[in-house]
């Protein structure tokens, strides 16, 4: 069990490292007070949960796996809702579905989700009609509403947090282990998917998985057994006024684990060597990622994998690469070879989101689908060259029908974008766009 809470000599030892993108809590003793809560509480996930997904991790850094991972850009207290939560778990499972035809092996299931309330921002403030408040960093932090109280830091949003992670999870749990996730109805809703005109393209797909579930079915395949899958919770360890009281003593081992959430990542804004993020997740026994910009200095990834993973253990480390559509077939491969001259076992995933991010003429902060769809390519095409492993993918997305993104099927257009904008931080892939996503990248799998 993993609910002893970890001395404060085992989260940090020597001077406290700078930290980046932490809110300024305006109250020093409602903070201790909301820290104290969190230490108190059940953990979120258990050591044994994030033990296996190392080991899943560690099968696609083999290429014996793909990983998915997805979920908003920022998860809001509001949006926590029932029918949100399905239909994101909804559009992951269909998109998992279509990636596992494609790449003939498991799908690690992931969702950027039950913890994703913290956001780094470019700016400390934002500044409207010539007024200006502090950035909204998160409902972790603040209030997406633009007003001096709305955006002052409030401590008491730690443990709101908590809450709505744990009620997340417990229903994704539900949704994923009674009867939701059945492989049957997975596949009934991407052939209503693909019978809509706008998606015929995806059809013959389609077909080629029906008719690789007809010959499972005759052979007889107990589809009752599949009507669980695996499915783990991830998002970026950015607050460590969260993290660390969520931080507990694993009894098995004595390792500590982040019980925030199965897997965490550091990002890019974060990501310093000497800084008290990287020093956060060497602690901790769970399978960790990093992002990675077009800007990474492949002399960093050395010195990151010895502080990280000094040990190059499979499913440690995951290196998510974000290096936009038009850098990464010259940026990616600098950094690839830097780790393998280290030794390492990291996992890749590409993040075909962060680095494609531009505003719109209409003043909306949007994404191409097509730059998304080439970054992807240029991230296998770059593996491929080098003979690494493609690991996976790492998406934003929502399961409502959002216009956030542009182009697609729909061909979502710049005007389109005010129609439903709904993010409260960057643009996700709608539901649509996440399947057709899927559809092109199961084509590039299995070009294998
Ligand atoms: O999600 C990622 C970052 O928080 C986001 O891209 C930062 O956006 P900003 O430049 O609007 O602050
Ligand atoms: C902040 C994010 O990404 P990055 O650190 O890659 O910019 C994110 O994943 O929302
Ligand atoms: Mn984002």
């Amino acid at each position: 069990m993993t609910t002893t809470a970890a001395p404060m000599s085992m989260l940090l030892d020597g001077p406290a490292r700078p930290a980046a993108q932490q809110p300024v809590w305006p109250d020093d003793g409602a903070l201790k007070g909301a820290i104290e809560t969190l230490a108190s509480m059940p953990p979120i996930v258990f050591a044994g949960e994030c033990d296996l997904m190392r080991q899943r991790m560690a099968a696609a850094s083999r290429g014996e796996a793909f990983v998915l991972q997805g979920g908003d850009c920022a998860e809001t207290f509001v949006n926590a809702t029932a029918d949100n939560i399905r239909d994101r778990v909804k559009t992951l499972l269909q998109m998992a579905a279509v990636l596992t035809y494609g790449a003939s092996v498991p799908v690690v299931k992931v969702g950027r989700m039950a913890g994703q309330y913290a956001k780094p921002r470019s700016s400390d403030t934002e500044t409207r009609a010539g007024v200006t408040h502090p950035a909204y960093r998160g409902d972790m932090v603040n209030d997406y509403d633009f007003s001096a109280d709305a955006r002052r830091p409030d401590p008491q949003r730690l443990v709101r947090a908590y809450h709505a992670s744990t009620a997340t999870l417990n229903l994704v749990r539900a949704f994923t282990t009674g009867g939701y996730a059945d492989l049957r109805h997975v596949h009934e809703w991407n052939k209503g998917f693909v019978s809509t005109p706008a998606n015929a393209a995806y059809e013959r797909l389609a077909r080629d998985i029906d008719k690789a579930m007809k010959f499972m079915a005759a052979c007889g395949a107990d589809f009752d057994a599949m009507r669980q899958v695996e499915f783990f919770a991830a998002h970026e360890a950015l607050l460590l006024d969260y993290e660390r009281p969520l931080t507990r003593i694993d009894s098995r081992t004595g390792k500590l684990y982040d019980t925030s959430g199965h897997f965490i990542w550091v990002g890019e804004r974060t990501r310093q060597l000497d800084g008290a993020h990287l020093d956060f997740i060497s602690r901790v026994h769970n399978p960790v990622g990093v992002k990675l910009s077009a800007k990474s200095d492949p002399a960093y990834i050395e010195q990151l994998m010895d502080l990280v993973d000094p040990e190059r253990e499979p499913g440690r480390l995951t290196f998510i690469t974000r290096m936009g559509a038009a850098q990464v077939r010259d940026a990616l491969p600098g950094v690839i070879e830097a780790a393998t001259k280290a030794g390492s076992a990291a996992t890749w995933i590409c993040d075909p989101m962060h680095g494609n991010t531009f505003e719109s003429a209409s003043g909306f902060k949007t994404r191409d689908f097509d730059d998304i769809v080439e970054e992807v390519r240029g991230f296998f095409d770059v593996h491929r060259a080098l003979g690494t492993v493609p690991g996976g993918m790492h998406v934003e997305l929502t399961g409502n029908d959002v216009t956030e993104c542009l182009g697609g099927a729909e061909k979502i257009l710049d005007a389109d974008l005010a129609q439903r904008y709904e993010s409260v931080c960057d643009p996700r892939l709608n539901h649509r766009q996440g399947l057709e996503l899927a559809f092109l990248v199961a084509e590039m799998l299995a070009r294998d």
